[in-house]
């Protein structure tokens, strides 16, 4: 989209168009307020966290706030699959297995069945009838959210940027923002202009901390590469729509340090998406140069996964795309103002399960940016809560 020279006052900037900065944006503009979304790469691209054909949409949570943020956003993915005429959910239900006295397990189910959420827990012998391409071990257990399911990401991403621009809102893309300087109006500055608003929400992604260096901020961010894996099926459609074969999410199986997922084979036929919940630490611009240190050695630890628990898979990725994590150290995300400017907000640290809850968090820094409190939670979101994990010039 070409950019255009802006020198009016916009009410906001938002800084990366990646589901989240999109998200917000799209809620800018339904509340009428002149929004100028600014994205450093021209769209679509490859080079951030949002990109990629599925992610999971799932209420199963260990943490019951996020089952409750996720009952609000199901109806908003339903209002953006209605604006936009667009199919973005596809309901497969979420297969979670783990050792059965697993903490986070536990709390999981726990959290399900306080929240009324549609969910059953499964014997050995179900499991076997109903899904015979999982194999458990002993001492493991398994359990289904059945709200759980497949967002289409790229449909859904392209989908909330039309409505922002339809609602009114601009977007300027292949547009870098190099400077920010604070004040009652913040003064942007890209590559091609220098723009002005009343306030300014930062969604970089795994830039974040790259742009919180001109405000005084360096926030306890942690970017990883992860390595996005197909596995090809040895039965065509064993593990995919013609089985009603569902997500899953592995918790600590095969001694594995960090989650294992996957998602029904759907955008590749025959193969079937997998992935280890973690990665190395790699510089965003720098994302694919050939590591000087070994690596996390994920792919082994993946292919015995699979070996021991989907073993109607080739042990062996077909396809290897990648992506980026922004760890926080607690995995919760940032949702907050800027400690020394208020008009400032910051939505970061999505540690790879942010995708789904971004029609909340969209609103929350939507709030935020018109100087609104949120009407959720904001205590597991704040900055504040790192006391000593951040350093702050200022
Ligand atoms: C492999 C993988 C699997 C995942 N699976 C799931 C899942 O199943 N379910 C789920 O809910 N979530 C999942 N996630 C997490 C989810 O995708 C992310 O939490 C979410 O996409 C983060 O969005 P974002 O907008 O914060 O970041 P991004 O998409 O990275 O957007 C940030 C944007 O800011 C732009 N930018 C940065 N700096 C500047 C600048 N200076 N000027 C202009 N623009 C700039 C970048 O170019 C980028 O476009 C997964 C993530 C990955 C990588
Ligand atoms: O957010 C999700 O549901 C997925 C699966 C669990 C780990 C990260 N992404």
């Amino acid at each position: 989209m070409a950019a255009q020279s802006g020198s009016s006052v916009f009410d906001c900037i938002v800084i990366g168009a990646g589901i989240q900065g999109s998200f917000t944006a799209y809620h800018l503009s339904k509340h009428m307020r002149r929004t100028l979304l600014l994205e450093q790469f021209l769209l679509p691209h490859s080079r951030g966290s949002s990109h990629g054909q599925t992610r999971i949409t799932r209420k199963a949570y260990p943490q019951d706030f996020y089952t409750k943020m996720m009952a609000d956003c199901y109806p908003l993915w339903a209002e953006l699959e209605k604006e936009s005429s667009t199919t973005l959910y596809r309901q497969t239900g979420l297969l979670l297995l783990g050792p059965e006295e697993n903490p986070e397990f536990c709390s999981t189910w726990r959290s399900l069945v306080q929240n009324q959420v549609p969910c059953q827990y499964l014997t050995a012998q179900e499991i076997q009838k109903r899904f015979p391409g999982v194999c458990l071990q002993p001492g493991e257990a398994a359990f289904i959210d059945h709200t759980a399911g497949v967002l289409y990401a790229d449909k859904a991403l392209r989908a909330v940027q039309d409505l922002f621009c339809r609602f009114g809102g601009t977007i300027h893309d292949g547009e870098k923002v190099i400077d920010i300087k604070p004040g009652s109006v913040v003064i942007v500055t890209t590559t091609s202009g220098v723009y002005q608003a009343k306030s300014l929400v930062i969604t970089a992604g795994p830039w974040t901390n790259k742009l919180m260096a001109s405000l005084g901020l360096q926030l306890p961010l942690q970017t990883l590469k992860i390595k996005v894996c197909y596995w090809k099926e040895k039965v065509p459609g064993s593990y995919g729509v013609p089985q009603n074969f569902p997500c899953f999410l592995g918790f600590h199986l095969n001694r594995a340090q960090h989650h294992i997922y996957g998602l029904p084979s759907n955008e590749y036929p025959g193969l079937i998406k997998v992935c280890y919940h973690h990665g190395k630490e790699v510089d965003p611009d720098e994302r694919d140069r050939e590591a000087k240190t070994p690596g996390l050695q994920e792919i082994p630890i993946l292919s015995d996964f699979i070996s021991n628990y989907l073993p109607g898979l080739e042990a062996e990725p077909a396809v290897i795309e990648h992506c980026m994590y922004t760890n926080t150290p607690d995995e919760n995300f940032i949702l907050d103002r800027h400690p020394s400017f208020q008009n400032i907000i910051v939505g970061a640290g999505f540690s790879g399960h942010g995708f789904k809850l971004s029609p909340v968090v969209g609103k929350i820094l939507c709030q935020l940016s018109m100087g609104q409190t949120p009407d959720c939670d904001m205590q597991p979101f704040r900055i504040r809560r790192f006391q000593n994990q951040f350093k702050s010039a200022l």
